[in-house]
């Protein structure tokens, strides 16, 4: 038997209300409808599958008092996370929300009817003292932004009735509701099990670690990593989860089970760590490992630790009885080369060599390719994290050419192609101001708002390009800086981006001209011409200055290639 959820009753409102599916499908498309947002989903998806049970919906304002203040619900029970439906005034009127009224909780992915909400009330709450009790106030938190920045001003307070599970297109098979993966656990004759939460890829130390608290607890190993919403910048939940499967065969035979958990972080650390035992109570564990500075989203600008390494520690510590789940708190583990085995950093006797390979420096190997030992980690947990962090050799970029009419960057620009081309190991892209012209942006003409258009579309392609990882080389006049400014913080999502300005003087692209399209624009015969009769802003901070009057085409692209092959992003070429 797993262990009891918290308040007794696994509260699976999805099972409870599946008898009058029908009848709740039927009013669900009668009645008003909020679209819930990502968090607010992955908060229902766990209310409905009973996650977060004892709750059976939405916190009203006596829950949500005692849950900020005191960390209780009204009836007494522990529950320290507020768990609340965040609305603006403007949906308050529009749907006709107050005491008594029943809304249809909808999906905005597929439109589907969710849940519908019967409102036991509406409310404002206390954001400053929700941040602080919390939280802990500071207002570079993750949560105290969002509370302050996205959280809309009122909250709506009460039960849900299940209308239909959320659907999900990946890892379909690895996400176990709590009653799913408890009747897992007793098919598996496991009674006693040791939780483990996670937001970072697994490696060896985390494998030693969950082993070892397994085994001196008699105990199998849930990995429960979250894959719902974690800490912006972390890695993405799908190469996550194929470096966990990757590990999983590493366990003992038969020792571990991985479950996806879509829980939105709060990163609330001692609140978050309550929180988190919670809910793997409910998933029927009977152990949960807390681990140093659990739940805690770091250091704010000022270099200062939210919270304390062991807060989290101390608090589930405080309310240890209450819990009903044991709390293994955990060191971290650190290699001993002399001996090839890992240790927990507190038990490890002074002047023993230790090894430790942290983050940043995991980053920065996976970037350049460098090789990650297998005292580190296992060789297929790094084959999938390479495959999503390619080395800067196999990275994409852009390159993005801007001056005058034939100021030459048509002609650089097809020669840098074929330079890259030559070397090989990337697709190449080339967008000429001309091509695009035909091709994406044939509607538009030369006034400012169009050739801004122009470009953030040379920019939308050029950064989804860079994302598959291949060179892209675009030669727009491309006259005004905060279009290329745009195009730089788009395209910087996915790889690099270079800006070469073309900056061979007007006087000598107009001498120049074969076609005879200043010529053209001088008779008046073109408007909005670029250098005659339409501006051109000098970019401010161009990563390269280049002039086709003073320099050969073969010897600015000579230049280009140093400027990419110092950036390493033709190591392997
Ligand atoms: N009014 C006006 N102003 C500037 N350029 C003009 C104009 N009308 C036509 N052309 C020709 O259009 C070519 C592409 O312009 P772009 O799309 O690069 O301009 S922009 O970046 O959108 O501002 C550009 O070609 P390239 O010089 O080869 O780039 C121009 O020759």
């Amino acid at each position: 038997m797993s262990n009891p959820p918290h308040g007794g009753v696994l509260k699976d409102l999805i099972a409870r209300d599946l008898p009058r599916h029908a009848e709740l499908e039927a009013e669900a498309e009668t009645l008003p409808a909020l679209l819930l947002s990502e968090r607010q989903l992955c908060d229902l998806e766990l209310i409905l599958n009973g996650g977060f049970s004892p709750l059976e919906g939405f916190m009203n304002q006596e829950d949500y008092n005692g849950v900020v203040k005191e960390n209780r619900l009204a009836s007494g029970l522990l529950f320290s996370m507020p768990i609340t439906l965040d609305v603006s005034e403007e949906t308050i009127s529009e749907l006709g929300l107050k005491a008594g009224a029943r809304i249809t909780l909808r999906d905005f992915r597929d439109d589907r009817n969710l849940a519908i909400l019967t409102v036991d009330d509406v409310y404002k709450p206390d954001k400053a003292l929700e941040a602080k009790e919390v939280f802990g106030g500071d207002e570079e938190h993750p949560a105290v932004k969002f509370l302050y920045e996205t959280a809309k001003e009122y909250y709506v307070g009460g039960k849900l009735e299940a209308v239909n599970k959320l659907q999900h297109y990946d890892f379909v098979d690895l996400r176990y509701s709590p009653a799913e993966i408890r009747t897992h656990f007793d098919k598996l004759g496991w009674s006693r099990v040791v939780a483990f939460q996670t937001r970072n890829p697994m490696h060896r130390a985390h494998r030693e670690l969950t082993v070892r608290a397994a085994r001196s607890h008699h105990a199998n190993v849930l990995i429960h990593p979250v894959v719902g919403l974690t800490k912006p910048g972390d890695i993405d939940h799908f190469t996550r989860v194929r470096v966990y499967k990757a590990l999983l065969p590493r366990y003992p035979n038969g020792m571990a089970v991985l479950g996806l958990l879509p829980l939105a972080m709060r990163m609330g650390g001692p609140r978050e760590a309550i929180w988190h035992a919670i809910i793997r109570k409910n998933h029927g564990a009977t152990h949960f490992i807390v681990g140093r500075d659990h739940a805690g989203p770091g250091k704010n600008s000022k270099g200062v630790d939210f919270y304390g390494p062991y807060d989290a520690q101390y608090a589930v510590e405080k309310y240890r009885d209450e819990l009903g789940i044991e709390v293994v708190p955990f060191q971290m583990m650190t290699y001993l080369p002399d001996s090839d085995e890992y240790a927990p950093v507190d038990q490890i006797p002074k002047g023993v060599r230790t090894l430790n390979i942290s983050g940043t420096e995991l980053r920065a190997r996976l970037r350049s390719g460098r090789e990650i030992p297998e005292w580190f980690s296992y060789p297929e947990v790094v084959k999938v994290l390479r495959e999503s962090h390619p080395p800067r050799s196999q990275q994409g970029f852009t390159v993005l050419f801007t001056g005058y009419p034939n100021s030459g960057k048509d002609q650089i620009a097809r020669a840098l192609q074929v330079t890259l081309n030559q070397q090989g190991g990337r697709s190449v892209s080339l967008f000429l101001g001309e091509n695009i012209r035909h091709e994406l942006s044939s509607e538009l003409g030369y006034n400012r708002e169009d050739r801004d258009k122009n470009i953030a579309r040379i920019a939308f392609v050029a950064s989804e390009l860079t994302r598959s990882g291949a060179a892209v080389i675009a030669a727009p006049i491309a006259p005004f800086e905060k279009a290329r400014q745009n195009a730089r913080e788009l395209v910087e999502k996915y790889g690099d981006f270079y800006l070469v300005h073309v900056a061979t003087p007007l006087e000598y692209c107009e001498k120049t001209d074969k076609r005879g399209i200043y010529a053209k624009a001088r008779a008046g015969e073109i408007e909005n011409f670029t250098g005659v009769n339409d501006p051109y802003e000098t970019p401010a901070k161009p990563d390269l200055v280049v002039d086709c009057e003073k320099q050969s085409v073969r010897s600015i692209v000579h230049q280009i290639i140093l400027l990419l092959e110092s950036q390493g992003l033709l190591d392997r070429f």
